[in-house]
């Protein structure tokens, strides 16, 4: 039989086919060697921004300490304003300069406005029924509309200058009390700034206190305020499954889907006694209203009286209770850690503190309380306030976007899903931008038309764009009349034998002073 094998043996064969070989062998290298130079061309012309050495997997989640704004300085320091860091296996772009800042949230906004996607917010905020995490679409578009027309507009937070003013009051009269009856004792002032912050957002939104000086409320007030340590904990929560989604199952093992259901759960029901509460009185006061009848509205009232106004657009149970958690969530220790920033470099800056002393008791003299009508005159206060958002931005890494394209920055390729993590606290303390960058000096923002409401971006607290924040105003009333009401009738004191009062930080998404604000007020007398 004639075979393959004889085929091959012929000799008239046996030089044919070595040139078939070599034509093979030339093919294969050429084709190779052209699939090299395309892939090659590919990679010259995609245009990465720089990057630090990774681990397989784990990417650069190991290269990231427990402070990640000051791990993320130190990189940008040796990699560039934009840099791209990967976390497990989501790549991440890290802006720490004005300028790049200004692309994502200003120039490229539309392309960074989506937020990454965690599963813990989806599950505590009703699938994202909430503004701040909604996938960036038309659910959010409307629910933005809501909040920045009806929820947060300057009108609205207006009509709740009464409670700030009421607040107020009562934090004076508790520091005078401490004042007279535990005179040079030390008071826990973080304490009482938490306390205001949290009962004027749930005043607002609720309608009612539910802290522990609620009335009748006690125990409750109590369980109410470690339902929101527990959701802030839960929300910030690290899950390994966003940057590493294989290893999602060790969740079922260490807890913390428990603790995230349990916490779900528990807001849950306390969210639904809430609009049980409110379902009879609004009405009333909606009829009130119309009978030219002015009553006060909260917040869920009137989210409420939209679900009923509404067709179109369905707002149901779980949209108003994850817009109330998102009041919750977003507003209210954020307020609470600038105040406690602003008033901790003020009580490490005498000479500021008696600058703003005299610039608050001249405009409102000896009167017991002062009103928010008179802060509007108090421009080295709006100073003040600036430059502890420069140099503290409460959440220094603001608020992660998500890019939904491929997109340029800096001349960079950023491409689609890629995170993005605006260093805030970076740029507010880049001594290119800002001279004596790591003083606290609040007179380099008198006659200086910097602000920090998203058009100016070395400062940046607030974010900037379409996602920026929309609670401004509302976060910047509470803090001047909390500020001014600590300010106007007493002078403090660092507790007798301490050294300086520390600025150390305590780790977190939110960055809190690490030890309490321990300080003596005594009564001021002109
Ligand atoms: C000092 C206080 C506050 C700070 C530092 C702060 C900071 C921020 C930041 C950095 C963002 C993300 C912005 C971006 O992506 O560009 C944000 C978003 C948001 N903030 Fe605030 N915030 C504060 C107070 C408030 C208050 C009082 C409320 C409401 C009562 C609020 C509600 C929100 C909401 C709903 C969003 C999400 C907006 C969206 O994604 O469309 N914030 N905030």
């Amino acid at each position: 039989m004639y075979g393959l094998q004889d085929f091959f043996s012929h000799p008239d064969l046996q030089f044919a086919s070595l040139l078939l070989f070599l034509f093979l062998l030339i093919s294969a290298k050429f084709i190779l060697s052209t699939e090299t130079l395309t892939k090659n061309k590919k990679k010259k012309k995609s245009n990465l921004p720089p990057s630090p050495w990774k681990l397989p997997v784990l990417g650069n989640l190991h290269q990231l300490g427990t402070h990640l704004h000051r791990t993320l300085q130190s990189l940008s320091q040796a990699h560039g304003p934009v840099f791209l860091l990967h976390l497990g296996s989501a790549p991440t772009l890290i802006v720490s300069s004005p300028e790049s800042a200004k692309e994502i949230m200003k120039t490229h906004d539309l392309a960074f406005s989506n937020r990454p996607h965690s599963a813990i917010s989806n599950r505590l905020l009703y699938n994202y029924r909430d503004l701040s995490q909604a996938p960036y679409g038309d659910y959010w578009r409307q629910m933005r509309s809501l909040c920045v027309m009806r929820l947060l507009s300057a009108k609205r937070v207006e009509s709740f200058r009464w409670i700030r003013e009421q607040e107020a009051a009562l934090l004076v009269d508790t520091i005078e009390e401490h004042a007279v009856s535990a005179a040079g004792a030390p008071l826990n002032l973080g304490e009482l700034i938490s306390r205001i912050t949290n009962d004027i957002v749930c005043r607002v939104a609720l309608g009612r206190k539910y802290g522990e000086a609620a009335a009748g409320d006690g125990e409750k007030g109590k369980e109410f305020k470690l339902l929101l340590e527990e959701f802030g904990a839960a929300l910030g929560a690290v899950n390994v499954a966003d940057f590493i989604p294989w290893l999602g199952w060790i969740n079922r093992f260490n807890g913390l889907n428990r603790k995230v259901e349990k916490v779900f759960r528990e807001f849950d029901e306390f969210l639904d006694q809430v609009l049980e509460d409110h379902r009879l009185t609004s009405v009333i006061k909606e009829k009130s209203e119309e009978e030219g009848e002015e009553k006060e509205k909260d917040l869920v009232d009137v989210l409420l009286q939209f679900q009923r106004e509404t067709t179109g657009f369905a707002v149901d149970r779980d949209t108003i209770k994850a817009i109330v958690l998102d009041m919750f969530a977003a507003g209210s220790d954020t307020t609470y850690t600038a105040l406690e920033w602003t008033m901790t470099e003020i009580l490490r800056h005498p000479r500021v503190m008696r600058k703003l002393q005299k610039e608050i008791r001249a405009i409102a003299e000896e009167k017991r309380y002062v009103k928010e009508e008179e802060i509007k005159q108090m421009d080295y206060l709006k100073a003040v306030i600036k430059e502890s958002f420069r140099l503290h931005p409460p959440v220094p890494l603001l608020v992660p976007r998500e890019s939904n394209r491929h997109v340029k920055v800096q001349g960079y390729d950023v491409v689609e899903k890629t995170r993005v993590i605006v260093n805030a606290w970076a740029i507010g303390r880049d001594p290119k931008r800002w001279q004596y960058a790591e003083e606290f000096m609040p007179e380099r923002f008198l006659n200086n038309k910097i602000d920090f409401k998203g058009q100016d971006f070395e400062l940046i607290p607030f974010g900037a764009g379409r996602r920026g924040c929309p609670g401004t105003s509302f976060a910047t009333a509470s803090m001047e009349i909390t500020l001014v009401s600590m300010l106007h009738r007493f002078d403090w004191l660092m507790p007798a034998g301490e050294g300086g009062l520390d600025a150390d930080e305590a780790p977190g998404l939110t960055v809190h002073r690490k030890t309490p604000l321990l300080v003596v007020p005594t009564l001021y007398s002109p």
